[in-house]
């Protein structure tokens, strides 16, 4: 864990722009006092609440990091139902999710459209939360390293070690993700962690070691505290058991709380 720990949900094709914004103004009444040194939280709402979010988010003056979840490679172009960086940007995104498991295995997302994605969204100024995760499969054939290896090589391909500060990188095993998902304990997730860590400090040297490394996949109030105490995992990316808010500002609480 590093000193600051990042707390972040998706909410994935769940809350209209409506229900955004309530969700938004109780979450930032409930951990507005968290200090900023010790806690990055965002939220990646639905694309038509990004513009409606922003809004809140500054009437509130928070802290709050707010993301897309998906990006088009391109400013503009013959690509009917993408959205594009200028689009995202002027709705008040400032973070950029690429390769979420949905896109990549409901969509059939390729790790070289990935790769595209995260260029296109550092040349326009955003972070990148860039999720990788190796299937069921992969476990039971021992392939899962591979797999990791080589979604972080080939989606940050084109990511120079000076823009590594920019990037954060959340470990979404595809088992552990959604209502059928079996959460990763803290030895298996700490153990992928451990071999993404050596492969960022690979590719971005010094860099890449401090860039934030995320678990997501079934978090939830009984294991949130288990995983942030392994060393390797500097942040929790939270889909159900964020959504509503005083269930993720407790999930904060306890986190920050046995940290301190
Ligand atoms: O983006 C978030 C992840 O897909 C995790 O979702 P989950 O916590 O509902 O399993």
């Amino acid at each position: 864990m590093q000193d600051r720990f990042y707390f972040g949900t998706n909410t994935k094709m769940f809350k209209t722009a409506a229900e955004t914004v309530d969700y938004l103004h109780r979450l930032e009444e409930l951990t507005r006092g968290i200090p900023p040194e010790r806690a990055q939280r965002f939220v990646i709402p639905s694309y038509t609440s990004l513009g409606p979010a922003r809004a809140e988010l500054d009437r509130a003056g928070s802290g709050i990091l707010l993301g897309a979840q998906n990006m088009g490679w391109e400013e503009r172009g013959q690509y009917t139902g993408e959205i594009s960086p200028l689009m995202l940007r002027e709705a008040g995104a400032r973070l950029v999710m690429v390769g979420h498991s949905e896109r990549r295995h409901t969509f059939r997302e390729t790790d070289a459209e990935e790769e595209k994605k995260v260029r296109c969204a550092l040349d326009h100024g955003f972070r990148v939360l860039l999720c990788v995760g190796e299937q069921l499969e992969d476990r039971r054939y021992g392939t899962g390293d591979e797999v990791l290896r080589v979604q972080l090589k080939i989606g940050l391909h084109q990511v120079r070690p000076e823009e590594a500060d920019r990037v954060w990188v959340a470990y979404e095993p595809v088992w552990a993700i959604g209502v059928n998902g079996i959460p990763a304990d803290e030895g298996y997730a700490g153990e992928k962690h451990r071999m993404l860590r050596g492969t960022m400090v690979e590719l971005f040297g010094e860099a890449g070691s401090r860039v934030p490394l995320l678990y997501g996949g079934s978090v939830n109030p009984e294991n949130a505290v288990a995983l942030s105490r392994c060393k390797e995992i500097d942040g929790l990316f939270i889909g159900r058991s964020a959504w509503d808010a005083e269930r993720f500002a407790d999930i904060m609480r306890a986190v920050l709380a046995s940290a301190a």
